[in-house]
């Protein structure tokens, strides 16, 4: 299981385990700098066969310092390597200062500026090393360090050629938020922007795929995985520097007394992790847990039904009116993919015949008011309800408060949100046993205030993050908040909160699609109703999702992602 770090978790690790006597700041350094020899090699294999050219740009911190660590190595297999520092060499932090003196010993460093690195490359070298910032990023770069960084992201590759890795982040690349920080906008574009009516944004180094790839140590960090990280950090590759082990290893009867304060501190070395990313290890054993059927939960409502299919739940999706109830069909498909034990739309009178001729195994019950809906929820089986998709808004705003009222575990998503942000009912009789699952827009609606401070330019280090905003949300709504997108962000109003990414190898851009979002609440529903927690259904389902779209391959439409999931589950073995 991963958990995301922030920067100052990531230091706080570090500085205790340096502080327990476990590690020096120098061996960690020369691990890290190992690990990013290792990673270049496993991802270029063709550079271990011979010796090549390297750049190293190295920074004023001990990013810098892992990038002298890089170029010992590789000159020490016979590599030419061209090491520039930007800043003086007199401030470098203790260890990042002996491994420069160490490089020293080996080679030249010369003063990083657009015109050495010409001078030094009159032809591209074969890779090139970014260690001008990491965790230690707080402000935007700017002068010459701007020109030199947007130079060299990839596709600008006068001095090398293609193999960009970054150590730890692309130079620049908020590691927190996962957002490319800029400078405070010019006067003039302050005024443009004041005329066309948009936020003014100052410049970004670079905004799209920067590194081809970047090594981080230990655990990937926030950054890597929202916003832009993904993007521009290109591949991303974790290497261990020997901290894990010992963090699992550290009992309080074991550690010293630093180590004791630290943890007392809450800082977040050794408890549960604060964001975790939700993987296929972690939700291969929760699928296991479910398809076993040894949930929890739902026996004690109903003890005489243990084996019987409402043992597995019953789900209520609400269908919008003739015309509109594809979305909610969808929803209801994939609620009984995921293994609800029965699912059933709810249906306007004017729409049961639509609905009717689409349905087998789905049932359907006439559901026409408010009223008729709070008499069919007094069977107490029906344990999850949907309602938004395509279900219209002036509808939605009518229904709310009963659905609201019923307290059973509800997936409230696409026009129930905006009913709910255009309501003056506000957030106080949502309950904790209701998921949101807004995109942007929804998003924007309901917490513009939140919506607001997220569209802010970037302007300092750690910026606010999709992680930060959707935590916010969830505590104001006082229920679990899924913030869809490619970085999709689960929290829940105590905090707890994960991130699930379909970047990187788990791409797939084909699941935005018309519809994508009516099967993701489906699924959220159906895995309610089997006595999965909202936080860890929304979790389970994202994943799901994500994974359905990826078996199934370009050309998905909605309808195939219910279809994929047998073939999902088959080969996790389930
Ligand atoms: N502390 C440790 O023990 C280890 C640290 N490691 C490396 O150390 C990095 C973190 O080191 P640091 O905390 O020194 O941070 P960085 O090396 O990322 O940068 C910090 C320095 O950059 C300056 N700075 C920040 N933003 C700037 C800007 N926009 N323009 C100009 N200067 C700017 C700061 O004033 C500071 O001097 C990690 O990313 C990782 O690469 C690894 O060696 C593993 C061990
Ligand atoms: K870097």
């Amino acid at each position: 299981m991963s958990e995301l770090l922030t920067a100052a978790q990531m230091r706080a690790i570090e500085q205790a385990a340096i502080a327990s006597g476990e590690v020096t700041g120098l061996e960690l350094m020369e691990r890290a700098g190992r690990g990013v020899v290792e990673a270049v090699m496993e991802e270029w294999p063709e550079l271990a066969q011979s010796s090549y050219k390297a750049v190293v740009l190295c920074g004023p911190g001990n990013n810098g310092g892992d990038g002298f660590v890089v170029a010992r190595l590789l000159k020490q297999r016979g590599w030419e390597v061209e090491v520039f520092l930007y800043g003086d060499p007199d401030k470098l932090p203790p260890d990042a200062k002996a491994n420069y003196e160490r490089w020293c010993g080996m080679g030249e460093v010369r003063n990083l500026s657009l015109k050495s690195l010409k001078e030094a490359t009159p032809r591209p070298a074969d890779l090139c090393v970014d260690a001008l910032f990491g965790t230690g990023l707080t402000r935007p770069l700017e002068g010459e360090l701007f020109d030199i960084v947007s130079a060299i992201s990839t596709g600008n590759g006068d001095f090398f050629d293609q193999r960009l890795v970054s150590i730890d982040a692309p130079s620049g690349l908020c590691l927190d938020s996962g957002r490319v920080l800029r400078q405070p906008p010019s006067q003039a574009a302050m005024k443009l922007a004041e005329i066309s009516g948009q936020k003014a944004e100052g410049p970004a180094p670079f905004s799209d795929l920067f590194a081809r790839l970047t090594v981080a140590f230990d655990s990937p960090k926030l950054g890597h995985y929202l916003a832009d990280g993904s993007a521009v950090c290109g591949k991303l590759v974790v290497k261990d520097i020997g901290l894990i082990n010992w963090r699992c290893l550290q009992s309080p009867a074991k550690a010293n007394a630093k180590t004791l304060n630290f943890i007392a501190s809450g800082r977040g070395v050794l408890r549960r992790p604060e964001v975790r990313l939700v993987e296929r290890e972690n939700q291969v054993v929760d699928l296991r847990w479910f398809t076993s059927g040894l949930f929890v939960g739902l026996e004690k409502f109903f003890p005489s039904h243990k084996s019987h299919k409402y043992a597995h739940g019953h789900a209520l999706i609400l269908s919008g009116l003739s015309g509109r109830t594809g979305a909610a069909r969808l929803a209801a498909r994939a609620a009984l993919r995921v293994g609800a034990g029965l699912v059933t739309l709810g249906v306007p009178h004017e729409a049961v015949t639509e609905v009717a001729a689409h349905i087998t195994a789905v049932m359907l019950t006439e559901i026409d008011t408010p009223e008729i809906l709070s008499r069919v929820l007094t069977d107490e089986r029906l344990n999850a309800l949907c309602i938004g998709p395509g279900f219209g808004v002036v509808r939605a705003a009518e229904f709310l408060p009963d659905v609201l009222a019923a307290k059973r575990t509800t997936v409230l998503d696409a026009d129930a949100l905006t009913a709910l942000s255009e309501s003056e009912m506000g957030f106080a009789d949502l309950h904790d046993k209701c998921v949101l699952t807004p995109h942007a827009g929804e998003f924007k609606r309901l917490f513009p205030d939140i919506a607001a401070r997220l569209a802010e330019p970037p302007v300092k280090g750690p910026a606010y993050s999709k992680v930060d905003a959707t935590r916010e949300a969830a505590k104001r709504a006082g229920c679990v908040v899924l913030f869809k997108g490619p970085d999709t962000v689960i929290a829940s109003p105590n905090g707890r909160c994960s991130v699930h990414a379909a970047t990187y190898e788990r791409a797939a851009p084909w699941l935005a699609t018309a519809g994508s979002g009516d099967v993701l609440s489906g699924l959220i529903t159906g895995l309610m109703a089997r006595g999965f927690a909202p936080h860890h259904a929304a979790e389970t389902a994202a994943w799901l999702h994500t994974e359905a779209a990826r078996s199934f391959g370009p050309g998905l439409i909605a309808e195939d992602l219910p279809e994929e999931l047998p073939k999902v589950f088959r080969a996790l073995g389930i």
